[in-house]
């Protein structure tokens, strides 16, 4: 079961420097994300989105500025921070279930426990069948399903999905969205989720935020109501809901007139 931690970005700033040359990816970012919270990040290309998610997984540290899980200064990556990327990039020597259990493997779980937690989660993307298959059997949604459980069967806290059903087609990436859907109600993890599309980051968010172009600031910060636990609506009906295409409409204006800076 998760642990309930607060996430608190306080006025992150990040300059990457090369030879001669300098770009502000993030200006004066200050938010917290919430235990339980479904968080749909959107903006456009370059705006440092995947910047703060890099962030945010202790992948780097920001220039100006601190990010706190519980109050602890995040400095490097940790257990309770997993991270989804846009492409599988499983081990293809390994089957689907070893691929699963890499994680716990390498922490020293037992294996009658990892078996166990791997094929809980291989369940619950419904892959329970092909975990004996290796990943090149599988198709790309099915790649990227055995990523998702990978990173639940380690049991982060804070799930970070940066763009995880960008390369996918429509159909899959519904499908996927669904399941998204599900897996959330049924852990209660966290959820950082980086996407282009609003019809994704308003379905699947309960809460959705939009950043300007670089460098990155949030221009719209707003609850949405639909991807409620307590009342699933059927995926059809929510998305032809008139406050569903408001918010829709609310998000892509956010996206479109975020104003330049003149630092970009
Ligand atoms: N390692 C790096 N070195 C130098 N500049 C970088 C590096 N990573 C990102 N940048 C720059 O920082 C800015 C933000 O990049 P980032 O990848 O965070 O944007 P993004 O919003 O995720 O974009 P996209 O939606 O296209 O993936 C861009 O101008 C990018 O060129």
């Amino acid at each position: 079961m998760s642990h309930e931690r607060t996430v608190e970005i306080d006025a992150v700033s990040h300059d990457f420097r090369m030879k001669g040359d300098h770009v502000q990816a993030l200006s004066n970012i200050s938010f917290d994300i919430e235990p339980g919270q479904f968080l749909c990040l959107a903006g456009p290309s370059g705006c440092g989105k995947t910047t703060l998610l890099r962030l945010l997984a202790g992948f780097m540290t920001p220039t100006e500025g601190m990010i706190r899980v519980d109050g602890v200064p995040v400095t490097k990556p940790a257990a309770d921070r997993g991270v989804v990327f846009q492409q599988p990039n499983l081990f293809p020597w390994l089957t689907v279930q070893e691929n699963v259990e890499l994680g716990p493997k390498l922490r020293g779980v037992k294996a009658s426990q990892r078996k166990a937690d791997a094929e809980r989660f291989l369940h619950m993307v419904g892959l329970a069948d092909f975990a004996a298959r290796r990943p090149y059997e599988l198709s790309g949604g099915m790649q990227q399903r055995c990523q998702i459980a990978r990173v639940l069967t380690n049991d982060p806290d804070i799930v970070l999905m940066d763009e995880p059903f960008g390369a996918l087609d429509a159909l899959t990436r519904e499908h996927l969205q669904n399941e998204l859907l599900e897996i959330w109600r049924a852990t209660g993890k966290t959820i950082v989720f980086i996407t282009h599309s609003v019809d994704e980051a308003v379905f699947l968010g309960s809460r959705v935020m939009v950043m300007s172009p670089r460098p990155g600031r949030i221009v719209l910060d707003r609850a949405a109501v639909f991807s409620r636990p307590d009342e699933p609506i059927a995926p059809e009906r929510l998305r032809a809901l008139p406050e569903f295409l408001a918010v829709a409409d609310e998000v892509r204006t956010a996206i479109h007139t975020a104003p330049l800076s003149r630092a970009s």
